[in-house]
């Protein structure tokens, strides 16, 4: 749930890539709306949509990108992939050559994203069980040797959608306050936020900590 929509204490941003048609839309329709679609359109550009959570008691504000499987529709790649803190590489279950590409993402996706980015494989389509064409035991042992998250969903069934983001995020979240709390040791005043209070939001690494509202401050 929303946390009243006024204090956000993270901004997160998480890029869908994979294939066409894998599903990567309905997957974020799902987490971001609780929506599908069976006739979904194929993406053109980029879009993206928010969700904003509460993990640890932290007002987190997930920004999950998504673009186009098909390469004539995409966008600029480097200009999707800076600031990402996190990824969901998705491929069919049904469509083996969906997984086959898998390396190709990884590869795109190591190549323009931070090197501490947090990567969760997903293996979409499960409601589609009698038409796999890819054993979770293959998908598992790559996810192994490459050190990734792994799960199965099913965006049509509501099936680990959920789970999928809420591990990437709780991955980010560790991550980021072990990082910030480096910081504030190291800073003797403890006010490492300080100098971006009133501002925009800065992208500035892998991940962005929103400065305090005057709101969130003066009313706590
Ligand atoms: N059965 C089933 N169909 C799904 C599931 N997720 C998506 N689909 C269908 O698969 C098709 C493609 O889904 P999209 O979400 O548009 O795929 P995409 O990966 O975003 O495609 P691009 O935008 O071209 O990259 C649509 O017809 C969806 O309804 C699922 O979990 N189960």
């Amino acid at each position: 749930m929303a946390a009243g929509g006024e204090k956000i204490d993270y901004v997160f941003k998480v890029v869908l890539i994979g294939d066409s048609a894998v599903g990567k839309s309905q997957i974020l329709a799902r987490f971001a709306r609780n929506e599908f679609s069976l006739d979904s359109k194929a993406t053109i550009g980029v879009e993206f949509q928010t969700r904003t959570l509460v993990i640890q008691h932290k007002s987190v504000k997930a920004q999950i990108w998504d673009t186009a499987g098909q390469e004539r529709y995409r966008a600029v790649t480097s200009a999707y992939y800076r600031g990402a803190v996190g990824a969901l590489l998705v491929y069919d279950v049904t469509k083996r050559q969906t997984f086959d590409h898998i390396p190709r993402w990884l590869e795109e996706l190591r190549s323009h994203a931070d090197k501490n980015i947090v990567i969760m494989l997903v293996g979409n389509k499960t409601d589609l069980e009698d038409q796999r064409a890819v054993p979770t035991e293959d998908a598992k042992e790559f996810a192994e040797k490459e050190n990734l998250f792994f799960l199965e969903t099913s965006a049509l069934e509501a099936t680990n959608v959920e789970a999928a983001f809420m591990t990437v995020l709780s991955e980010i979240f560790g991550i980021v306050g072990k990082r910030n709390l480096s910081a504030a040791d190291s800073q003797s005043n403890g006010s490492a936020a300080a100098p971006l209070a009133g501002k925009k939001i800065v992208i500035a690494g892998p991940a962005q900590e929103m400065p305090k509202s005057k709101t969130c401050c003066q009313s706590s």
